[in-house]
Parts: structure tokens; C-alpha cells; sequence
């Protein structure tokens, strides 16, 4: 036998309307929601006997371009009204309900007027669907009142409903003489604040929330305010159209009127306004370029309308994971909000409109780069990541790339088209340590070495490679530089073998081969040739040494030496001519352990323990034989004199 679940409405209740959405603020956007979708219900209502026909069109038309104006069209309005006592009532000139409608639709939570299950209409020309916007109001109140008249039964009686932030309601039919029954079709949404949350019912609160969501629906918005004295100051909020959407003179005028609708409506001057117009998606509007770099990921924060009420400020997703480097601003009929109306739901029409938007923002950057101009300049200063992100994934931007894209290499920046053209060849490095260790012997050698070890760069020229066969693009470490380190003559050679011998022996211990070549520039002491396995393993060696018994143990089983570092150590260097020649084994040692951790140094890797220790070691004793040596030079000056 299956049973019904039992609901606990208080806590339903509770958590759609504290938990769903991120911010109280959202209230009032549900409330201009149900008035504007009630004055669609009632459009459409004519439009069965009327033929069809876009409230928004119809507005911008009575509007005529130049503000909301009285006008014989007939059209919905929007009233909100902030009483004297802290009160907010929002009412619409809508298709209202009657008892029977207020008991299915308002008694039921999760039920819509605005969706028919069986046909999955109905989504089209509203904003709701859901069934549970109005109880976002208890996030400011615990009290809603609705009263409302129906248009489409003139006869029916007016109603009024009381639903409680505990899940109770009540429903009366109110008598024509009751004085809260309203005198014309279309209901009026009441509410008092809750206690500590008057501020969001204020008149400078709701005024402010009303522009942002509700500016630009399509429908006479007004905002009264009840002064003390009695008085009512009227404003009206509507916008008559999107910026984008307006008609300019010239396209100069609307590029400046564009950026200026970017620096108050996302705060910031854009470098650039590219134009979003995607009919088949119901969707238009302007994706701004960021003036600023920006991390790949940092979330995109776009500006959404839909059917011109604003979704939210901080909508993502809309675009590829590439395009970071714009912010959007958009009005779509198409997408479908998710149930908090904060984001967007994922489906095949949303893959499709960023499919769309991304074609579209592909096309103006490869445009704009292949001008090769001031702007195609500054955006690649500023956005070359983002670039570099799109020629991961698109041929065309990779080819691109490849003659635009200055890189980091040892023979000075330059594109890889340049450097292929003049060297026939490119080696690169994955990575930055890498880089740095050969850069000064490539550049002294004048070998052409990219460096690609930032981000998106090591799989950009892998993509090069493939895409362009005939093209040589290969890695390379500090062990292929190796190459250009000459090998001593036979007589040098001879004469440093013992000193070679006792410095090989000091560092062996740590797992660092040594080698004498000669190399230049000479100001380079010493090179470590790159070995990540043996990095690795010293890595796993020091934390043998520095971990207890158990961990030591267990990490010991990694640790099976077989790679190891090695040490060129520069022939044509003072320094280590100087440490090759002390007579002292020990102080040589300690310069030659002293060259060891400065190469170490200079790759770039984190100085360990067992390292530390051989640098102080190295220190000490050099310190103890130059104390020593002075000590027996002052003796000897002594006995002299
Ligand atoms: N101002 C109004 N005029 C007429 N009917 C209304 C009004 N406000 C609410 N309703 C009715 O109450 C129902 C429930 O409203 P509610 O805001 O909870 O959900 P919704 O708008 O249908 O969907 P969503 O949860 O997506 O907002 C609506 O479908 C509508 O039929």
C-alpha cells in the first residue's frame, strides 16, 4: 500500500522563501514579476479574439522613444506605493483572480497559472513558472494580503487572501462594499516589514530595487510615496527601451552612449563594445571588453534581463569558459531561469545561445587582431590570455596567434611565426624554472628557447606543432642545452682531476653528480642540469631523513636513488677556478657545497633542510680558514716584530 508524504508547510514555506534565494532584495522582483506576467495573462486574454501581439513592442510603440507618456494605447501599469506607516503595496492592472482561481493557484504551493503540464506552454510569454515567487515576500514580512479582481469574470466578486510565514492562509470573497475590495481588475499586493527589516519596504529601498529589476519591463512602472502630511509624490521608473536596442544617429553616438551605459551600469569604461544580436535566441544586447586583465578564473559576472526584467548582476555560464575577458549585458526570451531566478538553467537552448554569443565574440577578436592596429595592439596587451585560451580551442585564432602573440625567448620577444622564420626552428620550455636555468646559457649561445612554461603556453605550442607539421617544435630541458658545454683541455683537465675527485665525493652524499666544462657567459658559476626524477627523489629523500620512524618507513619505499643531479660547475668562472685551486680540502669542499645550494638557488627550487644544512656547514668552515689563516698570519707578524 503506498502512502502520501506528509508536508510540514511551515517548513516548506520557510525554505523557499529564506533559502532559495541569496538576498531579501529579490522580493520585489517577484512581486514586479507576478504584476507584469498578470498583464500578459490579461493581453493575452485579448489577443484570443484581438490576433496576437508583443507587450513590449506595444509599450515602446506608445511610448513612441521618448519617455512614458499618458497614452490612449491601452497597457499595464505598475504602482508601488510606500505607505507613511512603513508599508508596501504593489498593484498591477492585471488579469486578477477569482475565488475559484485564488483557492488552486495561491492555496498550493508549487502551482502556476503560468504553464500548462500537459502542452509545456504557457513558458513562452511569462516570467514565472514555478509557483513559489510570492512566498520570496516572506523574506521581508510574515504577513502577505492579495486582493484582487478578476477581468476575465467582471461579474465575480473581488477577493481577498492572507497567507502566514507558518504555512497558514485564508481566502474570503469581500462584498462590493467592502472599502479593501479594489474598484477596477487586477489585484494588489500588501505588505507590512517584519520587525528589524523595515529598511527593505522603505521608499529609497524599494525605488532602487525597482529601477534595477523593473526599469525596463514592459509596463507603466510607477512609485508613489505617501508623505507625512498626507501628500503622494509620484515618480515614474520605466525606461521606454534597451540602450542597445535604441536608434542613434551615428554610430559614434551609439558607441559613446554604449560606454556610458556600461560605466553606470557595470562600472567600468570598457576597451572596447562588441554587439550581441542573436534573433533566432530572442537575444540582444553588448558584450564590454574589460579595460583590466583578469584571471581565466575569475567567474563572469554578466548582466541578464529576461523578457526585459533583470534577472541578476552576477549571472555566469552565459558564455565559454574563454570569453572571461568581457561582461555581458543581455536581454533573452529564450534561456530558461533556474528556480531561484539566479542563474540559468543548463540546456540545449542555453548550449546553443553560448554557442551563438561565443561565435560571435570569436569573430570581433579575430577581426580586431588582424587589424593589426592600435586597438588589436591594446587588446593584446591587455587580454593575451585570453587569446591565448581561445587558440587552444579554435584553429582559426591559433593561426592567428602564431602571427600576432609575442613570446618570452632567450633572443628576445618575438612571435613564433618570427622565430621560425628566422631560426627555421622553435625549442621551447614547459616551464618557467626550466626557463630560467637555460635562458642565460641559450642567450649567451644564441639559441632560439621559448618560454612557454606560463599558462596555456606549453599546450599552445603543442598545438602548434601539430597543426603545422612541417614545422620543428620541440621541448627542451638544461640537459639539451648541455650541448654547448665544452668539455676542458686535456692539460686543465689533468690539473683539476684531484680537486674534481674530493668535490665529487663532497656532494655525492646529497644525490649531486659534478661536472667541469666550460661555458659562457663566464659570470655563470655553475648550471644544474634539469632531471625532474631527480628532483623528485630528493624531494622524497629529505622527507625520509626529516620524518619519523613509521612515515620514514613507508616514504623510504619510494626512494630507491638511481637519478641524480647534476652540477656543471664553469671552468671560465673566477669563482670556481678559485675554489678549484684552495690547497685545503675541506675549504674546498665547503666552496664547492657553497656553489652547489647557489645553483640550487637559481633554478628556482625551494631549499631544503639537508641543503640548508651543507650552506651553513659550507659557511662555517670557510669562516673557521679565513679566522684561521688570519689568526696565523697575525702570529707570525708577531714573532717578526
Ligand atoms: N499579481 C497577481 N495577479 C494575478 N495572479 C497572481 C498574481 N500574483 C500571483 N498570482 C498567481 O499566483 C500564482 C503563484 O504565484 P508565484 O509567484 O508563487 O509563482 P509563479 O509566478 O507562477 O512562478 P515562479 O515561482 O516562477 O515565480 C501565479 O502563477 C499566478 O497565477
Amino acid at each position: 500500500m503506498s502512502e502520501t508524504f506528509q508536508v510540514d508547510l511551515g517548513g516548506i514555506v520557510d525554505l523557499l522563501a529564506r533559502h532559495l534565494y541569496s538576498s531579501p532584495r529579490v522580493y520585489l522582483r517577484e512581486l514586479l514579476q507576478n504584476a507584469t506576467d498578470a498583464i500578459t495573462a490579461l493581453d493575452e486574454t485579448s489577443a484570443t479574439s484581438e490576433g496576437p501581439s508583443d507587450p513590449a513592442r506595444r509599450v515602446d510603440e506608445a511610448a513612441g522613444g521618448a519617455g512614458v507618456a499618458d497614452t490612449e494605447v491601452v497597457r499595464g501599469s505598475v504602482t508601488l506605493r510606500c505607505g507613511a506607516g512603513g508599508t508596501l503595496e504593489v498593484s498591477d492592472s492585471g488579469v486578477g483572480l477569482t475565488l475559484a482561481e485564488a483557492t488552486e493557484l495561491l492555496a498550493t504551493i508549487g502551482r502556476s497559472s503560468k504553464r500548462d503540464l500537459e502542452l509545456g506552454t504557457g513558458r513562452e510569454q511569462f516570467l514565472g513558472q514555478f509557483g513559489i515567487g510570492l512566498l520570496s515576500a516572506f523574506m521581508v514580512t510574515d504577513e502577505i494580503e492579495l486582493v484582487s479582481r478578476s477581468s476575465r469574470t467582471p461579474d465575480a466578486r473581488a477577493i481577498r487572501w492572507t497567507g502566514y510565514a507558518d504555512g497558514r492562509y485564508s481566502l474570503v470573497e469581500l462584498a462590493d462594499d467592502d472599502p479593501r475590495a479594489p474598484a477596477r481588475a487586477g489585484s494588489t499586493v500588501r505588505l507590512a516589514p517584519r520587525r528589524d527589516l523595515e529598511h527593505w519596504l522603505e521608499p529609497a529601498t524599494v525605488e532602487a530595487l525597482a529601477v534595477d529589476y523593473g526599469s525596463l519591463l514592459p509596463v507603466d512602472l510607477r512609485l508613489e510615496v505617501e508623505q507625512p502630511d498626507g501628500s503622494v509624490v509620484t515618480r515614474s521608473l520605466s525606461e521606454t527601451d534597451l540602450p542597445w536596442e535604441r536608434r542613434y544617429e551615428t554610430d559614434r553616438a551609439r558607441e559613446l552612449a554604449l560606454r556610458e551605459y556600461c560605466e553606470s551600469a557595470l562600472g567600468f569604461a570598457p576597451l572596447a563594445c562588441i554587439p550581441l544580436d542573436l534573433p533566432v535566441a530572442g537575444l540582444s544586447g553588448v558584450a564590454y571588453v574589460l579595460p583590466s586583465a583578469v584571471s581565466p578564473t575569475t567567474s563572469s559576472a554578466h548582466r541578464v534581463y529576461l523578457k526585459r526584467m533583470l534577472l541578476g548582476t552576477s549571472v555566469d555560464e552565459l558564455l565559454p569558459p574563454w570569453a572571461f575577458f568581457v561582461r555581458c549585458v543581455v536581454n533573452t526570451t529564450a534561456v530558461r531561469p533556474t528556480a531561484s531566478r539566479e542563474g540559468l538553467y543548463e540546456d540545449d537552448i542555453l548550449l546553443a545561445t553560448r554557442d551563438a554569443l561565443g561565435s560571435t565574440i570569436r569573430r570581433w577578436t579575430l577581426d580586431t587582431l588582424a587589424m593589426r592596429d592600435a586597438g588589436s595592439a591594446r587588446l593584446l596587451a591587455v587580454h593575451h590570455l585570453a587569446v591565448r585560451a581561445l587558440a587552444l580551442v579554435d584553429d582559426d585564432m591559433l593561426d592567428l596567434a602564431v602571427e600576432v602573440l609575442p613570446f618570452e625567448c632567450t633572443t628576445g620577444q618575438a612571435t613564433l611565426a618570427e622565430i621560425h622564420e628566422r631560426h627555421g626552428q622553435i625549442h621551447f620550455t614547459p616551464t618557467v624554472e626550466g626557463y630560467r636555468r637555460i635562458a642565460p646559457v641559450a642567450h649567451a649561445q644564441d639559441l632560439p628557447v621559448v618560454n612557454a612554461g606560463y599558462v596555456y603556453d606549453a599546450d599552445l605550442l603543442e598545438r602548434v606543432r601539430v597543426r603545422r607539421p612541417s614545422w620543428s617544435v620541440t621541448p627542451v630541458s638544461a640537459s639539451d642545452v648541455s650541448q654547448v658545454l665544452l668539455p676542458l683541455e686535456p692539460l686543465r683537465a689533468l690539473e683539476t682531476t684531484d680537486a674534481l675527485v674530493s668535490i665529487r665525493g663532497s656532494l655525492a652524499a646529497g644525490g649531486c653528480d659534478v661536472d667541469l666544462r666550460t661555458f659562457e657567459p663566464s659570470q655563470i658559476p655553475s648550471m644544474l642540469l634539469d632531471d625532474r626524477d631527480a628532483d623528485h627523489e630528493q624531494e622524497v629523500s629529505a622527507a625520509v631523513s626529516e620524518a619519523d620512524d613509521l612515515w620514514g618507513g613507508v616514504l623510504g619505499e619510494f626512494s630507491q636513488p638511481s637519478h641524480r643531479r647534476r652540477l656543471i660547475l664553469n671552468d671560465a668562472n673566477p669563482a670556481v677556478r678559485d675554489v678549484l685551486g684552495v690547497s685545503d680540502r675541506a675549504v674546498r669542499e665547503a666552496g664547492a657545497r657553497a656553489l652547489y645550494v647557489t645553483a640550487l638557488l637559481q633554478s628556482g627550487r625551494p631549499l631544503p633542510l639537508h641543503e640548508t644544512d651543507l650552506m651553513n656547514d659550507a659557511l662555517s668552515t670557510l669562516l673557521r680558514s679565513a679566522t684561521a689563516a688570519r689568526g696565523a698570519a697575525d702570529d707570525r707578524e708577531g714573532e717578526t716584530t
